[in-house]
């Protein structure tokens, strides 16, 4: 029976976030609303779930003793995995010794890999992936090349959003694709994947919740990326029947395998009627994003509710919807949007400002959000408010989405 106490008081429903971007403060939000007392720790200082929480610690996530000592203060009743990027192996101790991580920390240490998820999903569970194979030098990488074959797509086994990966097309790309990995690891230089590519139609993430209520399926959400990185997502994307319960049973298996309460993405590729998994998230997934309008629980607020043990008695869609990230480039530590009205003057638009506190590179700091008559309206209003808000304060421009669809 879950009960909820009084934040900052002995009784309060104390919840820690390791990591703290902005699918971390929409959690955050959502568990205030229930009065539960929140403990934000990320990297950096002034992370956006930072600034909503009761208070925050800046540690090195991937310390294991630095991740005990901040528990062990604040004695949370639930530990929320936000990011990859967190000991996992302290998280398994942790749980063994009568915390709750979320989902789990059998979960969060399978999936911060892309070797531990890609061989449960294919090997353990006989899940339809792309071919794969694992390298740790340029012998080996040249090796695993010439057995998955042209193309393929390499990316380090520890890296998010894109980052450090690359595809490979000919011969002159090998090169490049070994140092791009090697560079753009969370953990520095070490192994790649080298994954056959999939010539799929398009893609989904299929969020669904394991709660109290039992495990439900949102609407699927069909998105665009760039880079490895998601630009526009949109839902329900249309799918056939088969595709959809082919989808369906992949994502059941997989998260059922890796057990708990919560939200996961997801991630599969359609070709056809065939869907083909590549990844998960034990958490809110960006491109989820979208259902900050296009639906009443948003995957945050249902990821709270699976957290608290609450019910989920529904999950209402609210028809054609999408979200365009905002990506800002440059180099400030005070950015400034404007032109807002402009771009916030069509009905059924929202936009989100993430608040965080630099831009060095690439950054994604803020998503337009819209329904619409149709996804493609949806998708134009969408990418019409990431687009017309102006940045200034730096060496910064809005990069939204450069080459318009
Ligand atoms: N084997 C593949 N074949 C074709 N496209 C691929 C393949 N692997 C990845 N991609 C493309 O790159 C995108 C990002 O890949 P992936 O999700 O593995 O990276 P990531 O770094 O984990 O990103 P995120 O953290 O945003 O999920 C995919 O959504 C897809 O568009
Ligand atoms: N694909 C995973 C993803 O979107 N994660 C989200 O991005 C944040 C990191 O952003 P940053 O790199 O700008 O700090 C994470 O904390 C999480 O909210
Ligand atoms: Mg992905």
């Amino acid at each position: 029976m879950t009960t909820i106490g009084t934040p900052l008081t002995a009784n309060a429903t104390r919840i820690m976030m390791l990591g703290c971007g902005e699918l971390g403060k929409e959690v955050v939000i959502e568990l205030q609303r229930f009065g539960c007392e929140i403990i934000a720790v990320d990297r950096y200082a002034k992370a956006p779930a930072m600034q909503v929480a009761h208070r925050s610690h800046v540690i090195n996530m991937l310390d294991g003793a630095a991740l005990r000592a901040v528990v062990e203060q604040e004695k949370p009743a639930f530990i929320v995995p936000e990011i990859e990027a967190i000991a996992t192996d302290s998280l398994l101790e942790l749980e063994s010794e009568g915390y709750t991580v979320i989902p789990t920390a059998r979960a969060a240490k399978l999936t911060m890999n892309r070797e531990g998820i890609r061989r449960l999903a294919a090997e353990e569970l006989g899940l339809p992936t792309s071919p794969y194979q694992f390298a740790d030098d340029e012998a080996s990488f040249r090796a695993a090349v010439k057995t998955v074959g042209m193309p393929c797509v390499v990316k380090p086994i520890m890296s998010s959003s894109g980052k450090g990966q690359s595809v490979i097309k000919a011969e002159g790309d090998i090169d490049h694709a070994w140092q791009y990995a090697q560079e753009g690891g969370r953990a520095g230089k070490g192994r790649v994947i080298v994954e056959g590519f999939v010539d799929f139609d398009y893609e989904i993430t299929l969020l669904i919740v394991r709660s109290n209520s039992g495990t439900q399926f949102c609407a699927p959400i069909g998105h665009v990326q760039v880079d490895g990185d998601y630009r526009e997502s949109w839902q329900p994307q249309p799918m056939s029947e088969k595709a959809l319960a082919e989808s369906q049973h992949i994502a059941a298996k997989i998260t059922e395998a890796l057990g708990g309460r919560g939200i996961f993405g997801v991630e599969l590729f359609i070709k056809g009627d065939k869907a083909i998994f590549s990844e998960v998230s034990p958490r809110p997934h960006d491109t989820g994003l979208v259902t900050l309008v296009s639906q009443e629980l948003s995957e945050f607020a249902l990821h709270a509710r699976a957290i608290l043990g609450l019910p989920i008695p529904i999950i209402r869609q609210w028809g054609p919807s999408a979200s365009c990230a905002m990506l800002i480039e440059g180099d400030s530590q005070s950015v400034q949007f404007g032109n807002l009205a402009e771009a916030m003057k069509a009905p059924d638009t929202q936009l989100r400002l993430f608040g965080k506190p630099e831009v060095k590179g690439k950054r994604r700091m803020g998503v337009g959000l819209a329904r619409g008559d149709s996804i493609q309206d949806a998708r134009d209003k969408a990418l019409n408010v990431a687009t017309t808000v102006s940045v200034a304060g730096g060496a910064v421009k809005n990069v939204s989405y450069p080459s318009k669809r």
